[in-house]
């Protein structure tokens, strides 16, 4: 299987203290691969440096290498913004701008410089059905976007992401606000998703791991402990620290 992302002997560090040690990892193209494992472990770290996001909190430091493609992140060449673009992002809450729900998803693309406005609503409209929310706001994109429900807000957000056209989509508990229903709905969506995009999902949910991944990795205090596909994971783990969380995790 092809490799869209790989990295190698990745530390995170937050000033002194290392959130992530040494992690060696390969996420493969058009799959979801789920990070489970304790609060703290190092999961949402792990994320922000596959999109150079970490730059953004001060202090962070890392070592290693990301590589998209095969070409590392942090070449000196390479452009974050660009990074960024490539590998789109997904919050735990949603958060939409206060503005239009056409004006949301539009957002990314505006800033890239469009300006034409029948491509901004071809891609608005392609961007809401890939999130399988415009059949419910067709009829009202130009309202408030803080006025859609939370699992609608969460859709939009996803529209948002998939709008400049990403490669990647990391997804930080994007379901984890939801109710039953709406995380239904979002796991349903990030199934049809992988058809395109590669996903990186981290979750405190095993039953949703489980459900909608391909592969899981297991994350104890910042080290990698294993990675599999996801049903040898749950069935059958070979470290023991895998095997004590699940039992803890399923009582
Ligand atoms: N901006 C930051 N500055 C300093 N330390 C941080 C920062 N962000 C995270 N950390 C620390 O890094 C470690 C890993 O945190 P991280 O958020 O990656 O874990 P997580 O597995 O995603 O946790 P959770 O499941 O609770 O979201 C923790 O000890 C956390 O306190």
């Amino acid at each position: 299987m092809t490799a869209k992302i790989e990295t190698r002997d990745l530390s995170t560090y937050y000033r002194e203290k290392a959130a992530l040690k040494g992690v060696t990892l390969s996420i493969p193209e058009r799959r979801v691969t789920a990070l489970i494992g304790p609060s703290g472990c190092g999961k949402s770290t792990f994320l922000r440096t596959l999109n150079r996001m970490h730059e953004l909190s001060e202090g962070v430091r890392v070592t290693g290498q990301v590589y998209l493609d095969g070409e590392d992140i942090f070449a000196p060449h390479v452009d974050p913004v660009e990074v960024r673009r490539k590998v789109g992002m997904v919050f735990q809450r949603s958060n939409p701008f206060p503005k239009s729900i056409f004006e949301n998803v539009a957002y990314g693309l505006r800033v890239a410089g469009e300006r034409d406005r029948a491509v901004l609503e071809r891609c608005v409209r392609e961007s809401l059905e890939a999130a399988a929310l415009w059949d419910e706001v067709k009829d009202r994109l130009h309202e408030s976007a803080l006025e859609l429900s939370g699992g609608q807000q969460q859709r939009l957000c996803v529209a948002r992401a998939v709008a400049v056209r990403p490669e990647v989509l990391l997804m930080d508990e994007p379901a984890s606000a939801l109710d039953p229903i709406a995380t239904a709905r979002i796991e349903e969506l990030i199934v049809t998703l992988k058809e395109k995009y590669t996903i990186v999902l981290v979750t405190h949910s095993m039953q949703e791991a489980r459900r909608i991944s391909d592969q899981a990795a297991f994350l104890y205090l910042g080290e990698m402990i294993e990675v599999a596909p996801t049903l040898e994971l749950f069935e059958s783990p070979r470290e023991p620290r895998t095997q004590e969380y699940l039992r803890g995790r399923f009582g």
